[in-house]
Order: C-alpha cells, then sequence, then structure tokens
C-alpha cells in the first residue's frame, strides 16, 4: 500500500454540510489513502467547505456542490453518504448499479426486513432485494462480510453503544434476552445541524430530557443485531426485547448507554469482565474499562473508541453496562471509516487512531 496521491482511492461524501458529513470530511483529510474529491450539499452550493466548516480551513480544500447521486460516480471510487433517513434510498441504488463500494450513514439499508420500514420509519422501502446485500457496519460483528460486500450500511449511534454493551452477554445467553432496559444520553449533535425547538440552546441547556419513550427507531436496530447473536448457534433463543430511553443531555458531543438485564446464571464480577475481555480481544476500538470504573464520554470524545464497563448488581441477580462513545465518530463518520477500511483491504484503524480530546 502507499500513500501516494496517485495511487489514493478518490472519496464522493453526500451531504457533506452536516455534522456526520463534516465529521467525514475531518477523518479523510487525516486518511493516509482516501483522497477527498467530492462534497455535496444543496443549501451550501458554491460555497466553500471553510465557509461553513470553519474549523476546516487549510485542511480541506474544497467547494460543495448540488450534484444527484448519479453524477457521484464518475468523480469518486468510493461513496460515503450522510443523506437524512429515506433519502438514500435511491442515491445508494445509482451508486452500486454504477458498481460503486457505498458505506451510508443513514438508517435506510440498516434493517434487515423491509417490512419494518413503515412502522419505525414511515416509509416503504424501495429495494428490499439491495436489503440483503446490505451488511450491517459494526465492524466488531460483521468485519468479514464487511470485507466482502460493496453496501455498508453504518449503524445509528445509541445502536452502536447498545449492541457493543450486551453483545457478550446476549452471544453467550447469559440474560434474560426480554428483561434489557438501555437507558442512553446523547448530545445535541446527534440530531443533526438543523434540528427542531427542543433541541436550541435555550431550550436544551441545563435541561436533561428523555424522549420517544419506548418507540425510538434505534430499538429495531438493537434488538435485530442482538437477536442475531442469541441465535448463533441455537434454534430457540426466542426473540430480543429492548426498553429504550434516549435522552437529550446539554453537550455537544457524547453519548453514555446505561443497560440493565437480569443474569440467567449466577456469574461473578471477575467472570462477567472476563467474558467481555474475551469477547472484545484484539478489538483496536473497544476499551474495557479498569477495575470498577464506569465508561465515560469524556473520555472518547473525538476518538472512534467505545469504552465499556461491565458491574454486577449482586443484590438484585443484575448485571449493569455501560458503554460511552462520540456519536459523531465511533457513532457515525468514524465508524464508517472503520468499514470502508476493511472494504478496501487497509488496517481497520488506518487514519482512525488518535486519542480523544482532554478534557
Ligand atoms: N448526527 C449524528 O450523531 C449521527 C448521524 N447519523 C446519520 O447521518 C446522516 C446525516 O446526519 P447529520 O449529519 O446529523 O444531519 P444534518 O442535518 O447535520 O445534515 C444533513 C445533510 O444532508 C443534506 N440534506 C438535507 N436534506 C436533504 C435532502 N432532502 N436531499 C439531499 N440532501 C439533504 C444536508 O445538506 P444541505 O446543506 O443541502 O441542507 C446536509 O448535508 C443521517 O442519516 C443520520 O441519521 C448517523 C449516526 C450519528
Ligand atoms: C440526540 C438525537 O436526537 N439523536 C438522534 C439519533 C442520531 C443517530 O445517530 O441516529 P441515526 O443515525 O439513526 O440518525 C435521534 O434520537 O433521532
Amino acid at each position: 500500500m502507499s500513500s501516494s496521491t496517485s495511487q489514493k482511492v478518490r472519496v464522493a461524501v453526500a451531504g457533506a454540510s452536516g455534522y456526520a458529513g463534516g465529521e467525514l470530511l475531518r477523518l479523510i483529510a487525516a486518511h493516509p489513502y482516501l483522497d477527498l474529491t467530492v462534497t455535496t450539499s444543496e443549501k451550501s452550493a458554491g460555497s466553500r467547505v471553510s465557509s461553513i466548516f470553519p474549523h476546516l480551513a487549510g485542511i480541506v480544500d474544497l467547494t460543495f456542490e448540488a450534484l444527484a447521486p448519479e453524477a457521484l460516480p464518475d468523480r469518486a471510487d468510493v461513496m460515503l453518504l450522510a443523506l437524512p433517513h429515506t433519502k438514500s434510498f435511491d442515491a445508494v441504488a445509482t451508486c452500486l448499479k454504477a458498481g460503486k463500494q457505498v458505506v451510508d450513514l443513514s438508517a435506510d439499508y440498516r434493517l434487515r426486513e423491509a417490512a419494518s420500514y413503515p412502522a419505525w420509519y414511515q416509509a416503504t422501502h424501495p429495494y428490499p432485494d439491495l436489503l440483503r446485500q446490505a451488511v450491517y457496519g459494526l465492524p466488531e460483528l460483521h468485519r468479514a462480510a464487511i470485507q466482502r460486500t460493496k453496501l455498508v450500511a453504518s449503524p445509528g449511534c445509541y445502536p452502536t453503544a447498545g449492541i457493543l454493551q450486551f453483545a457478550p452477554l446476549a452471544a453467550e445467553r447469559l440474560i434474560d434476552l426480554r428483561s434489557i432496559v438501555i437507558d442512553a444520553k446523547s448530545g445535541v449533535s446527534g440530531a443533526g445541524r438543523s434540528p427542531a425547538l427542543p433541541y436550541h440552546f435555550p431550550e436544551a441547556h441545563e435541561s436533561l430530557e428523555p424522549y420517544k419513550i419506548g418507540q425510538h427507531r434505534h430499538i429495531p436496530e438493537i434488538e435485530q443485531e442482538l437477536g442475531l447473536l442469541a441465535q448463533r448457534g441455537t434454534a430457540s433463543s426466542g426473540p430480543v426485547t429492548v426498553t429504550f430511553t434516549p435522552h437529550l443531555v446539554p453537550m455537544n458531543r457524547g453519548i453514555l448507554s446505561t443497560g440493565y438485564a437480569k443474569l440467567t446464571r449466577d456469574l461473578d464480577q471477575a467472570a462477567l469482565r472476563d467474558l467481555y475481555a474475551t469477547f472484545y480481544k484484539g478489538e483496536r476500538f473497544v476499551r474495557l474499562q479498569e477495575g470498577d470504573k464506569a465508561a465515560n464520554p469524556r473520555h472518547v470524545r473525538g476518538s472512534n473508541f467505545c469504552d465499556l464497563s461491565v458491574h454486577l448488581d449482586r443484590r438484585t441477580g443484575s448485571v449493569v453496562t455501560v458503554a460511552a462513545l462520540d456519536n459523531l465518530v465511533k457513532g457515525a463518520a468514524g465508524q464508517a471509516i472503520q468499514a470502508l477500511n476493511i472494504m478496501l483491504g487497509y488496517p481497520e484503524e488506518t487514519g482512525l487512531l488518535s486519542a480523544g480530546l482532554f478534557p
């Protein structure tokens, strides 16, 4: 592999003016084998990237373009799509038809069943056949399939935390799979750059607000992936159900996800920790906390790490798991680049190994 410009892979980012798009631009600029050639935005077409993202001045020297998906394949080898939900349905189909590799950051190709989309996204999936090609882009669970596919559906931010924090327990069926409760908190950037009133500074600051209780569209994503893990090697695990309550917290970025479940076997703290250490052995972007320390979003801000901790609540026979990640990095752009590295055959951590910002 070489980092010379002539051998770089040309990358287009659609939806580049949003928060996830901007984070993709930042990470691509630091990547030795990727060359950003196209940045799309309708509203900011004609503006310099640095005028919309001043932190990228001197780093990204491009202008936003209002390009239809049909125009992307001529200008790049791979496509990263950071468009709103339902806006990627057609864009993905167009890029695949042109023979390109795609990583889609929206939810449009995350759910295996087309029948789930009307209920959770108020949309009929127009390409159920393409759903069967899509690989859920969580490298820690689907690395081999990501390597082979042309379409990665990059996970949502909350599901990345919720799935990673329960995966070892679900895979070994050590918990009651219908007792999972996830109480998660997200920074405001999770809602994108043009959010509704509750996300504006005077409404979100000094506040803590639960929302979409029991109805959030990330529920089927978490249940799908934990269910697949629980079914591995058994026909009789039954469905996974998750009670999920997201909260908006007055941080710019970061997710803290605290999960609870009833243990089905008598395990001590050391056995729980061993289970997680074994499951995530060799995973570069999952960090298991030492001792009884809980994961904390302060330590992952700006980085691609997901920090995890697992705690026994002996008195109630429950396990408490904690996950912390940056919603815009491991929860979005970093994870997308991690998957792209795998698709392209680069070392998975290429361009992603910087530490978070502290304090
Ligand atoms: N924010 C986060 O933490 C995470 C986001 N994601 C996903 O990434 C995607 C982008 O999210 P985010 O960056 O937060 O959102 P933003 O609202 O910040 O950005 C949306 C982007 O899409 C473009 N866009 C908006 N409407 C349309 C449309 N109708 N057709 C084409 N382009 C449009 C915007 O361009 P324009 O300048 O023209 O308005 C902008 O570039 C979403 O699918 C989201 O689910 C995934 C994980 C985490
Ligand atoms: C704080 C906030 O509003 N967060 C968003 C989730 C953002 C995200 O990662 O999810 P998607 O990629 O599926 O959009 C929400 O609750 O809808």
